[in-house]
């Protein structure tokens, strides 16, 4: 089974806009737990536009699940993530200034880099993941740095879903037999939502977890936090 970890972001995004507490995160990710997800996602960016670094810390008081904490290893975030001590790390190559996370790790490249701090995260105990296209040689990549597993990034996929679903999965298939074959765990997420996960789920092999949050907060707007987990839980099954 594939577990579904909520990406609060968009809570944040909303509590920010008025500089007080409402919504209330913590109460928010206890909820989303609550009605069924089985992992809370957090990615503070540089500018704290949404997730403070301070949420980071509370919330690893509060989440009984998978905590996971994305980003991009900076200093400061690496700092951070050491502190917190979250059950996962998934590593994101996103520039200060990106509106969103727009690419995979070049994990050729960046081999030195990553590695090394792959292994500072492995030593705390916290299990690793890298963003990547669904490119085989940066699946490759990401074996040889040694993280646990790799986040495939989905915007690809859920771009072209409603015009051609087979040929939009097509790479993400072949991704996750290279990731199966070298025994490096499969995580998915960007843009994914309650009208292209079902087919996602249902072909790549061995998909460990999927972390959602554009989509899914907006389609609550309509039906609810607790349907909505339901509804994606239902799809993961
Ligand atoms: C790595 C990834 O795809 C998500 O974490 C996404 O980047 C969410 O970040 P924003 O909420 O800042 O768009
Ligand atoms: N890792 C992907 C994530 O956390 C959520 O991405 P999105 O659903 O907000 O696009």
């Amino acid at each position: 089974m594939t577990k579904l970890s909520v990406n609060v972001n968009k809570i944040a995004t909303l509590r920010n806009a008025r500089g007080g507490n409402v919504p209330d995160l913590l109460k928010v990710a206890n909820d989303l737990e609550g009605f069924g997800a089985q992992g809370i996602t957090i990615h503070p960016r540089p500018d704290e536009r949404h997730i403070r670094y301070q949420d980071a810390r509370d919330l690893k008081k509060t989440v009984k699940t998978e905590f996971n904490i994305e980003g991009n290893p900076v200093p400061k975030f690496i700092a951070l993530v050491l502190e917190v001590n979250p059950e996962q790390v998934t590593l994101v190559p996103d520039s200060v200034d990106a509106i969103t996370s727009n690419a995979g790790w070049n994990t050729v490249k960046y081999k030195d880099f990553l590695t090394d701090v792959i292994k500072t995260f492995k030593d705390a105990g916290i299990r690793t993941s890298i963003f990547v296209d669904p490119d085989p040689k940066m699946i490759v990549g990401a074996k040889a740095v040694g993280a646990d597993r790799i986040e495939l990034y989905t915007e690809s996929y859920a771009a072209d879903y409603e015009k051609n679903k087979e040929e939009a999965i097509r790479p993400f298939i072949i991704a996750a037999q290279k990731a199966n074959e070298l025994g490096i765990g499969i995580n998915a997420g960007h843009d994914l939502s309650l009208d292209n996960i079902e087919y996602f789920a249902k072909n790549i092999p061995n998909l460990l977890e999927v972390s959602i949050g554009h989509a899914l907060i907006s389609e609550a707007l309509y039906i609810g936090l607790d349907n909505v987990v339901n509804m994606y839980l239902h799809r993961l099954k």
